[in-house]
């Protein structure tokens, strides 16, 4: 796979010179002013241009694990979500319409085959399927090599599309009950850590429920053996259709140079995936997010990532990466608009 190069140094100190030189006290804008100074980065110019065009794929799949008593919820939501996406009434469309962000859905591994949609709507949304449910993790390897491989190609195509239809910013959601689990298992293997660490609440379980959670992570992580050492491999044993299709798409935004607003669990569990088979691919993502599942925070913490906001959420579909666009366009508003010290006469 191609290299990830960082995002230009020389535009960054540039980027960095003209926050110190605006009217504002130094430091004075904390967060936003850094958080301008990455996308002029991203974008290799300074001042930034607006971040006016926003692009959301929600990669939506069913996990085997569902079936073992791991979520609040039962399989059959996940294709009912996916319909609920297609009608733009999900929370994350609400905060989308509000936000300007075009939201594209994706049924990378949904255990529904949508017979009763529209056939150029049901087209679109099948178009990268790879499966119908993935692989119970615990008892089996969730995909074989070649759809972990299939899966990833569709995620980097979609991104592609998605930047030649003219996005500047990517943000990736995800849809699928269950998929906390694998999630968490694919944070455990990147980060070394055990089962009891990594597994949250998803959801809503109650305390036996995250009990017997933890159990199918262990059995998952102690299944993949040094497996879990490997990417590719993690998400054949612990991953998913539809996260190996969200790793592809956020390790192909680095490697074309795309700047990423990162999500929850989901969405970072593959970014740091992405980022454990191409090391500095982070340099291009932001953390949109807090998350409460404690993988999300400790994956984060791996990439060096600080969320942009913190407000309690723990819903996915990309709906806290939405929430922080709002922030990112401020940002770069600031670092373009603002009147520089020196020009102000005193
Ligand atoms: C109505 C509904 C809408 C959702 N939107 C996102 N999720 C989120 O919750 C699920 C993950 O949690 P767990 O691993 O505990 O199943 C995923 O579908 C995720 O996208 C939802 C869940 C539900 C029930
Ligand atoms: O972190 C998330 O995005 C999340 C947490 C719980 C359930 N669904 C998503």
């Amino acid at each position: 796979m191609p290299y990830v190069s960082a995002p230009s140094d020389v535009v960054a100190r540039h980027a960095a010179r003209r926050l110190a030189a605006l009217a504002t006290p130094p430091g004075a804008l904390g967060r936003l002013g850094e958080l301008g100074a990455w996308i002029a980065s991203c974008q290799g110019q300074v001042p930034p241009v607006p971040v006016e065009r926003v692009s959301l794929v929600i990669f939506a799949g069913d996990h085997g694990v569902a079936e073992h008593g791991v979520s609040a919820f039962p399989s059959a939501v996940t294709g009912a979500m996916v319909r609920t996406f297609v009608l733009g009434r999900a929370s994350v469309n609400a905060l989308a319409a509000q936000h300007d962000v075009r939201v594209r859905v994706l049924d990378l591994g949904v255990d529904d085959d949508f017979e009763d949609l529209d056939p150029a709507v049901r087209a679109a949304l099948t178009q990268h399927k790879v499966r119908r449910s993935s692989g119970a993790i615990h008892l089996e390897d969730a995909l074989t090599e070649e759809q972990a491989r299939g899966a990833m190609a569709a995620g980097a195509t979609v991104a592609r599309e998605e930047v030649r239809a003219g996005a500047q910013l990517l943000l990736s959601g995800d849809m699928g009950i269950g998929n906390t689990t694998p999630a968490a298992a694919m944070v455990a293997a990147g980060l070394g850590v055990p089962a009891t660490e990594v597994v949250g609440r998803g959801t809503g379980v109650d305390d036996e429920t995250l009990a017997h959670k933890v159990a199918v992570v262990e059995a998952a992580l102690a299944r993949a053996g040094d497996r879990a050492a490997d990417p590719l491999q993690t998400l054949c044993a612990l991953g998913s259709a539809d996260l190996a299709a969200t790793t592809g798409y956020l390790l192909a935004a680095a490697q074309d140079g795309v700047p990423v607003l990162l999500d929850g669990l989901m969405s970072v569990a593959c970014a740091l995936t992405a980022d454990r088979f191409e090391p500095g691919a982070a340099a291009w993502f932001a953390a949109g997010h807090r998350s409460t599942e404690p993988a999300q925070s400790l994956a984060l913490a791996k990439l060096g990532l600080e969320p942009l906001l913190d407000l309690g959420m723990r819903l996915g579909e990309g709906s806290g990466a939405v929430a922080a666009v709002p922030l990112l366009r401020s940002a770069t508003a600031l670092l373009r608009d603002v009147a520089l010290l020196h020009e102000l006469g005193t």
